[in-house]
């Protein structure tokens, strides 16, 4: 394709992947998608498939930006599926820096199952939207390695989820973990999204954590866990109104839930 500098085909099948290669061997040709099922030399994982063709093709870019195939200002054509089936449309995108949001890495070098992470997040950025009550509410999700980060909290009051087999995503969960975060403490979610407990108390070693000043006990304990343990930790501010995620000690990501 002429005037592109790279060409993203989002979750070829194979004899589409090979027309686009056979066509013209000397373009960048980036294979977008969960696994890459056509052998491409040059692939970005795509840890979720967005039903949203816009959402999907920001989240493919944020991607190749991360992976240092694309950079500012690059045209790329980006060969997706629109309607039902095969890839049926090209969109040209002119690639910003401002697109590296933090999502990408949320998604993919998380610990935890992308589609937990999702889940998580948007019972975060729903709670956010429409607090509890019409208050606003704040919420602590740490989300995956849920036994290290068992041993580093302890319970505040009873497990309301202790023995019993739920997932976030499901819709009555939703509806608990929104009930239960009127509640002090944190949740906590495995790697497959069983929800461990509510109402933990997190007591990780805090040195080495680096966040923005002026956020308070809940963001700091949501960082160090991060630090402490593979965990992701997933934050709603009761008083900012902001969803923030942090990995290894520090932000990731910060989002407003009225503009997610
Ligand atoms: N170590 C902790 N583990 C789990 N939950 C905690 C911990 N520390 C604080 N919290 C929870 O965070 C709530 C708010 O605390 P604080 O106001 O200090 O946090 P914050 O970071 O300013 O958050 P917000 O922006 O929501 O006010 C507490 O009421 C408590 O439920
Ligand atoms: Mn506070």
């Amino acid at each position: 394709m002429s005037g592109v500098e790279a060409v993203l085909l989002f979750s070829p099948n194979s004899s589409h992947y090979r027309r686009f290669a056979e066509a013209d061997p000397d373009e960048d040709l980036l294979v977008v998608a969960p696994n890459n099922t056509v052998d491409a030399e040059t692939y970005v994982e795509l840890p979720l498939e967005f039903d949203n063709v816009r959402d999907r093709i920001r989240f493919g870019i944020e991607g190749a930006l991360e992976r240092g195939l694309v950079e500012d200002e690059d045209i790329v054509a980006c060969s997706v599926r629109i309607f039902d089936g095969d890839p049926d449309g090209v969109v040209r995108v002119r690639v910003t820096e401002s697109m590296r949001s933090g999502i990408y890495d949320l998604f993919a070098n998380s610990r935890a199952e992308p589609g937990v992470i999702r889940d998580v997040f948007e019972v975060a950025i729903e709670l956010g939207k429409k607090g509890q009550k019409g208050k606003p509410v704040g919420a602590l999700f740490v989300v995956g390695d849920a036994g290290k980060v068992m041993n580093k909290s302890r319970p505040l009051s009873y497990n309301p989820f202790e023995k019993s087999h739920v997932h976030v995503g499901d819709p009555i969960v939703n509806v608990m973990l929104k009930e239960f975060s009127r509640l002090d403490g944190a949740f906590v979610v495995s790697d497959s999204g069983k929800i461990a407990s509510a109402y933990r108390y997190l007591e990780p070693a805090a040195e080495g954590v680096d966040i923005p000043k002026g956020l308070g006990a809940r963001h700091m304990a949501g960082a160090a866990i991060t630090r402490d343990t593979n965990a992701t930790a997933i934050v709603l501010s009761e008083s900012d109104g902001l969803v923030r995620a942090f990995k290894r000690g520090g932000l990731v990501l910060e989002i407003d839930p009225e503009e997610y």
